[in-house]
């Protein structure tokens, strides 16, 4: 059997980048006039990727935005973020060691993140893991973000791996309904970016620490191997 395929979520999952993204948010806000947001916003305000953050970021101070606007926002937005990238962003506790162990047991590794590909691939770099990753999966790789499938199964194919034995880890409503559409199953960290408790939205479980991951996923796929699911 071809080795099975974990496809990690970015934002909230492996890495916290709430501080850097709320600080790119906050400059085109400021730029705008308007008030800046606290961090603790942003739990309700990301997933969705950065034209989703700005335009919810505006929504919250009582502003809408033509099109035309939010693609000039996103277009400084994002060269703000880009240079301050890592500034805030850290790996969240156990990932390292996680990484290590499914690489060690012979797991193909990939990221499907709602970041644009070459903000989640610099992030990645920075952070000293992109190289963990058969493929790195953005919002604008193949034309469509998540919660539609195409991007899970496209990282998953770009992996070299396959549907069957392959599991989604991520931190929202978006992963859950992104894996459940693709037809995988999907464990969530509990610590993420998302306003509904993870444990509300249905997955296969949920973890509260990266050490928890290994011994989470056995149980999931020997679930799905004796049927049971
Ligand atoms: O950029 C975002 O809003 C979310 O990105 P994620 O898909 O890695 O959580
Ligand atoms: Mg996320």
């Amino acid at each position: 059997m071809a080795a099975p395929t974990i496809v990690y979520d970015l934002d909230g999952t492996l890495a916290d980048t709430a501080g850097d993204l709320m600080g790119a948010l906050n400059f085109v806000l400021g730029r705008e006039g308007l008030p800046t947001l606290p961090v603790e916003n942003a739990r309700s305000l990301l997933g969705a990727g950065g034209r989703a953050l700005i335009q919810r970021g505006f929504a919250a101070c009582g502003h809408e935005l033509s099109p035309q606007k939010l693609e000039m926002l996103f277009g400084d937005f994002l060269a703000h973020y880009n240079d301050h990238i890592d500034v805030h962003t850290r790996l969240y506790p156990g990932v390292l060691d996680a990484l290590d162990a499914f690489e060690s047991a012979g797991w193909r590794q990939a990221i499907c993140t709602n970041k644009m590909e070459a903000s989640a691939k610099m992030l990645l770099d920075r952070l000293g893991v992109a190289g963990r990753f058969a493929f790195i999966c953005g919002q604008d790789t193949f034309g469509v973000g998540k919660p539609d499938p195409k991007p899970l199964i496209g990282t998953i194919e770009g992996s070299g791996g396959t549907i069957a034995g392959a599991i989604m880890i991520g931190d929202s409503g978006t992963d859950i309904k992104t894996a459940r559409a693709a037809g995988l199953p999907v464990i969530c960290v509990d610590f993420g970016y998302t306003d509904i408790p993870v444990a509300e939205l249905g997955p296969d479980r949920v973890i509260s620490h990266f050490d928890e991951l290994e011994a989470a996923v056995a149980e999931v796929m020997a679930t799905l191997t004796s049927g049971e699911a």
